[in-house]
């Protein structure tokens, strides 16, 4: 039983309702009156979906204006049953599926009952129909059959039979009236010829009553709250198989989104995009073997093309330079891989167990590609990094030759005087290392190869032994240092450019590919970060549009009796479906996806370990889609988004 007492509602200073005071029980209540009377602000006020008035409503002792959020979707699920001019029917789904909707939230479905309500209804046979199927006056006793599955006290029913012609409004009518029996049925019409003389009539013009409601309320009845009001997981994911199958497209949408997202996320995190200028470094050392990130220091040099510092200079100048010092100090560089020095040898002459190898092509200065084998000379002992030519000469292989002692002798220029000065000199050292010494070098536009065999490089104790047996006194050591990456090179290069000393090195060929390099992956830098946010932003985007379009479905929920909690199972439900599916696609799109990104970044993402991340990131955009739903959810106002009142 409703009491109503003293309610006044007002629209910007205008009364809609005006201080009404009046009791409504079971049996037909009708309330009457002209357009913009007030029927329908009553209406909200004791269904609980408008708390903001003066005055106080209770239904069975229970004040509605303080009823919780919580409680009103119990009193949705339980007690108010509501049913509306144009029916608020889940329109893709089947009768069935849309009578049972209540009862997601009751501990079991009851089926039988189910269908001895749509019997009495005469709507069984229509029951695996789609309700966009049905006529008007099948929709209405289709929201009347989802009603009376909650089992209502209170059936309120706005404009009822307005959107329905006379034969089907008398039906509708007649089914309330029927339903009235046991319990409280409250409709707002203006059909008055449907409205019989023993039902209580409250009339009303301006918010105020025509008459006072002639007939006086029955017995007192008493509110109980026993029913389950909770969404299983079962539940929950039989009602999303429900939503995927009858908004298939929907459901496309989201996974599609959450797959591109999840995949333009990796090519951000992974710097995919960012990398792809590498390309042309590698490109370069393939051509030019790892030297091509030397740098090469010498004392003295005859000036010509291989300097970009020097290119002004007249041509054949000699340049001299004090390196004195320089070596120490990249010895133990983090940018450098190794350092080596560049004494040329003539006439080498090396004994190994007591056995003589020629060695071809001397005098020329030492060159190395890769250490192939063992180490580079840093200790304090006499040490060699042999050329492989060497190794292969004696037979064995490039790991047997490390650790033999090798008897050297050469012929050494010294240049103390200004003139070349051969002398002599030999030594013992142990080999530590085996090295390929092919050089690459581009005569007449071709890039021609050759091994300089005579390659043999040696710790500086060895070296400064040899030197000395060569009397070589002034002139500091030459010496190279292989940097470890070619934009190291350039720093380094750079850096000696600042101290005054010119280096000797392919800088032409890597600086322009390093400097653009740079620059674009700063770029892409903030290119790759942008489409990162894009993508986090399209999948909210795509959430909040598609449960703004879901509004009206959401409201249906709510008046239904889903509440915040019931439907965050749901969305999580939803969006697990949704992220699982996405997961699916994108790994058997995978091989495809490589293919578009080989040819957009030259560079495949999905490997093995990037699927993980590829996974991992789906799941991430699936929960900023996840809450940006819930949010939806959350701000529908069931008043709002269903139409009430005559149109
Ligand atoms: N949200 C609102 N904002 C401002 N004024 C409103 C609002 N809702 C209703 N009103 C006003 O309050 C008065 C009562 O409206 P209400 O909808 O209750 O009338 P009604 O009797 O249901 O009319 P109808 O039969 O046309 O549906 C009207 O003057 C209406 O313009």
């Amino acid at each position: 039983m409703f009491e109503i007492q003293k309610v006044s509602k007002q629209y910007n200073g205008e009364f809609a309702l005006n201080n009404i005071s009046l009791t409504m029980g079971k049996g037909m209540n009708f309330i009457v009156g002209a357009s913009g009377s007030g029927k329908t602000t009553l209406l909200k006020i004791i269904s609980g979906m408008d708390q903001d008035f003066d005055g106080e409503v209770t239904y069975c002792g229970k004040n509605i204006k303080e009823l919780t959020t919580s409680e009103k979707s119990y009193f949705y699920n339980n007690i108010f049953g509501f049913v509306w001019q144009d029916f608020n029917l889940l329109e893709d789904l089947s009768v069935l599926e849309n009578v049972l909707l209540p009862q997601y939230l009751k501990n079991k479905q009851n089926q039988k009952n189910a269908n001895n309500i749509l019997k009495e209804l005469k709507i069984f046979d229509l029951a695996q129909r789609k309700v966009n199927s049905l006529s008007g006056g099948q929709k209405q006793r289709v929201a009347i059959a989802r009603e009376l599955m909650k089992n209502p006290k209170v059936i309120i029913a706005d404009e009822p039979t307005s959107a329905l012609d006379e034969k089907n409004s008398e039906t509708t009518m007649d089914i309330l009236k029927s339903i009235s029996k046991n319990r409280t049925v409250i409709v707002v019409t203006h059909d008055v010829n449907l409205i019989d003389s023993d039902s209580n009539i409250i009339d009303l013009d301006e918010g105020k009553f025509v008459a006072s409601p002639q007939k006086n309320v029955t017995k007192i009845e008493k509110l109980t709250y026993g029913e389950s009001h909770r969404l299983t997981i079962k539940n929950a994911f039989s009602m999303t198989k429900s939503n995927v199958k009858s908004k298939f497209g929907r459901f496309l949408v989201s996974v599609l989104s959450l797959m591109i997202a999840g995949v333009l996320l990796l090519t951000t995190v992974s710097g995919t995009i960012a990398s792809s200028g590498q390309g042309d470094i590698e490109k370069l050392l393939s051509t030019y073997g790892d030297a091509l990130k030397d740098i090469s220091i010498v004392s003295s040099f005859t000036s010509a093309v291989g300097t970009d510092d020097n290119q002004e200079e007249k041509p054949n100048a000699d340049v001299s330079q004090d390196i004195g010092g320089l070596y120490d100090q990249y010895v133990g560089d983090e940018r450098v891989d190794f350092t080596a020095f560049l004494q040329a040898f003539d006439n080498i002459k090396v004994t190994v167990d007591g056995k003589e190898y020629p060695i071809e092509g001397t005098g020329t200065v030492p060159s190395i590609n890769k250490l192939i084998a063992g180490k580079m000379p840093t200790g304090k002992d006499n040490e060699v990094v042999v050329p492989d030519s060497f190794v292969k000469s004696m037979g064995i292989s490039n790991e047997q030759a490390i650790g033999k002692e090798i008897d050297f002798s050469s012929a050494i220029y010294n240049w103390d005087t200004g003139d070349p000065v051969i002398k002599n000199a030999s030594i013992t050292a142990k080999i530590v290392g085996v090295a390929d010494n092919t050089t690459y070098m581009e005569l007449e536009g071709n890039v021609e190869e050759f091994t300089i065999g005579d390659s043999f490089f040696f710790s500086k104790t060895g070296l400064d032994d040899l030197r000395g047996q060569a009397g070589i006194e002034n002139e500091a050591m030459d010496f190279l240092i292989r940097a470890k990456t070619p934009t190291d090179m350039i720093a380094i290069k750079d850096e000696l450019n600042e101290k005054g000393i010119a280096p000797l090195g392919q800088f032409e060929l890597v600086e322009d590919i390093v400097r653009l390099n740079d620059q674009t992956t700063e770029q892409s830098g903030s290119a790759s970060m942008f489409i990162g946010i894009l993508a986090v932003v399209m999948v909210m985007a795509i959430s909040l549009i598609t449960g703004f379009m879901r509004k009206r479905e959401f409201a249906i929920y709510k008046v239904s009796g889903f509440n915040n909690v019931h439907f965050s199972l749901l969305n999580l439900t939803e969006k697990i479906t949704e992220i699982m599916t996405a997961i699916l696609l994108m790994l058997v799109t995978s091989p495809l996806i490589n293919i578009a990104t080989k040819g957009l970044f030259s560079a495949s993402i999905l490997n093995s370990k990037m699927l993980i991340s590829g996974v991992q990131f789906i799941a991430l955009v699936g929960v900023a889609a996840y809450l940006t739903t819930a949010i939806a959810f959350i701000m529908t106002k069931t008043s709002t988004a269903l139409k009430t009142g005559d149109r």
